[in-house]
């Protein structure tokens, strides 16, 4: 029996079943890889919002983190709600015992404007996440709150990822998602520039669409793609599956993790 590649998520749950770990483990499976687990919080979450959330204690995340990586290993990490100061500092320094590309979605706030990251720990993320990232992936909210870059078209996508390239990482993938039009996208490291574009669907059940994409870069670079084919990989499947998503509760359903099984 053949071994999937293993692809590590540090992410918190979502009740809901639509983003978060749950978004992530079905993303990895779709994306024909073992998904694996690091709870960093628990969120109560529905298709209506976040009633509420809580954070599991740095030793615990720390041994979930140590008894997956030391034992099955990981070809790729990537990381989404961190909620605290703390859990931001404790994942960056675990991340450094790890050799493998991190994809990095700084989760900021939910579909429904929840906050899902302490104010305080935007410092941290910047100081000690961004470093450590093969690659950060922020939504337009996430742009702001990192760099103070107000992104109103696409024409400012390209002043977003200098501002965040400067803090670290390796390549930034600043999203689109949430201007007008084309769903458009750009990846760069400072020399190279990919823009990828989609058509926009006009569908509103879109929860989970960072978190999926975010993961199925993880998914393709543990496959062994560099990561300009792994991001175009993963922007293909989140546009299928952004299409496919479908109603679910009263609010926002999520995206189809399965339009391709
Ligand atoms: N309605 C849509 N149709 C097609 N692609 C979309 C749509 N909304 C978002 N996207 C794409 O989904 C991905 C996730 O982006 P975005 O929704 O901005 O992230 P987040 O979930 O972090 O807010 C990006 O590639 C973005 O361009
Ligand atoms: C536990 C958790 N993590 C992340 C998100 C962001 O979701 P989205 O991918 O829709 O931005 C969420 N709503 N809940």
């Amino acid at each position: 029996m053949e071994t999937p590649p293993c692809v590590l998520t540090v992410a918190g749950s979502d009740s809901g079943g639509g983003a978060g770990i749950q978004a992530d483990l079905k993303t990895m499976l779709a994306l024909g890889t073992h998904g694996m687990s690091v709870i960093t919080a628990v969120t109560a979450q529905n298709s209506l919002g976040v009633d509420g959330f809580w954070e599991l204690p740095t030793e615990a995340v720390r041994a979930q983190f140590r008894a997956v990586v030391d034992d099955i290993g990981a070809r790729a990490v990537k990381t989404g709600m961190l909620a605290s100061a703390e859990l931001v500092e404790t994942v960056a320094e675990l991340l450094t015992t790890v050799d493998a590309p991190v994809v990095v979605d700084p989760v900021g706030v939910s579909k429904h404007g929840d906050a899902l990251l302490a104010p305080e720990a935007l410092a941290v993320v910047r100081e000690r996440l961004l470093p450590v990232a093969t690659v950060v992936t922020p939504n337009l909210a996430e742009i702001a709150q990192l760099t103070g870059v107000r992104v109103t078209e696409e024409a400012d996508l390209p002043r977003a990822a200098e501002a965040l390239l400067a803090l670290g990482p390796r390549w930034a993938l600043v999203k689109g998602g949430h201007l007008a039009g084309e769903a458009v996208d750009l990846l760069t490291d400072g020399s190279h520039e990919h823009w990828l574009r989609a058509p926009r669907h006009d569908n509103r059940h879109t929860h989970g669409t960072g978190c999926t994409l975010a993961s199925a870069i993880a998914a393709r670079l543990a496959h062994g793609d560099a990561l300009p084919a792994a991001v175009a990989a993963a922007k293909a499947y989140v546009t299928g599956a952004i299409e496919a998503g479908f109603p679910l509760g009263a609010g926002i359903g999520p995206v189809r993790h399965g339009f391709r099984i």
